[in-house]
């Protein structure tokens, strides 16, 4: 038994879990993309690099990684203030901000904004993929990364008093290096240590996630405790996802937005139902660049409650269901043993 035990930790302190409400389990409200940069098809340079206009924002969905500018979440803390205060109105009440070191975490603006908002932000501890770990990161043994981890929740991160609430996302890429094993490990023993939530971000490679939860459960991680993101681009064969689905983490659908809803010559064209694992489904938007904000055109936070969850109730999927994925679930996942 801890202080933690029971609670969930915000970056303003642990609240009770019923005070969360509506939770998205994986969002970014400032943070740097830049490790990710693809370079735009040729030809497209220059569009790639100019202001943003109006007439490139379709070029921006189809390239979002293509253009530095649009990597830049962090130029943006106005707009995703007045987001938050929209996602409020819609019924939000908690997002988990999985920005971890290596991509800008910036706890003080999660702060602010969480004062600013009403909405319960909760932080992420920990590291991003191998390409962001420095140097330094990478000599850290086991234990080092153990202690840095177990303290960023404990006691504050980046040299502040804020706490993290949740590890992760953890970066890992495909086949996951060595460092990257070092930080699970790690993320292992402190979820033993803490009883924390977990949440992964898994290389894009069908066998990518199993092989994390393998290595985690090695290490003495609590899968029943750790959500698996990213799916919806991970895994598509529906057996290997059920067999997947059968290791016990939570099962993460986190690319709302860039879907077709509505496609209006065949109706039927809709999102992928994984029937028997409602206790275990969370959803999020993932927005971790400009062109998703409502600002440039997007969808924004409030996507999966204004859009989604009409289709959900549409298709059959009960409110007791739906409930179940964007309250009960991540509630359950987020209160500390
Ligand atoms: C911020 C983040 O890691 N989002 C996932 C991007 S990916 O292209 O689906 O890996």
């Amino acid at each position: 038994m801890s202080e933690l035990t029971g609670k969930v930790q915000t970056v303003l302190g642990l609240v009770d879990p019923d005070q969360l409400g509506h939770t998205m389990t994986h969002e970014h409200l400032t943070m740097s993309f830049e490790c990710c940069y693809f370079p735009p098809p040729p030809g497209d340079e220059t569009v790639a690099e100019n202001p943003f206009q109006m007439q490139h924002m379709h070029w921006l969905r189809q390239n979002p990684y293509s253009c530095h500018e649009n990597l830049l979440l962090q130029q943006e803390t106005g707009a995703v203030r007045d987001e938050l205060l929209a996602y409020r109105k819609a019924g939000g009440g908690t997002i988990v901000e999985n920005t971890t070191t290596g991509i800008d975490r910036d706890l003080p603006t999660l702060r602010q904004l969480a004062k600013d908002t009403g909405v319960h932000i909760i932080a992420g501890a920990g590291y991003y993929v191998d390409c962001t770990h420095t140097e330094a990161t990478k000599k850290m043994s086991v234990e080092k990364l153990t202690d840095i981890i177990v303290s960023e929740v404990l006691h504050g991160a980046d040299g502040t008093d804020i706490r993290c609430g949740v590890i992760g996302e953890i970066g890992t890429g495909w086949p996951i290096t060595e460092s990257e094993k070092k930080v699970l490990r790690a993320t292992a023993h402190a979820q033993a240590q803490l009883g924390c939530p977990v949440i992964i971000h898994p290389g894009r490679n069908p066998a990518a996630p199993a092989e994390v939860v393998r290595i985690l459960q090695e290490a003495g991680g609590d899968i029943s405790k750790t959500v698996m993101s990213h799916l919806d681009r991970t895994i598509f064969d529906e057996g290997e996802l059920l067999e997947f689905a059968k290791l016990g983490s939570y099962l993460e659908y986190d690319l709302f937005g860039t879907e077709m809803l509505n496609y209006p010559y065949n109706l039927e064209v809709d999102m992928v139902k994984l029937e028997g694992y409602e206790d275990k489904i969370v959803v999020a938007h993932d927005i971790h660049t400009k062109n998703r904000l409502t600002k440039y055109g997007g969808h924004g936070y409030s996507h999966i409650l204004k859009n989604i969850v009409p289709k959900m109730l549409m298709r059959g999927i009960s409110q007791h269901q739906v409930d179940k994925i964007l309250i009960n679930n991540p509630k359950h996942w987020l209160t500390f043993n």
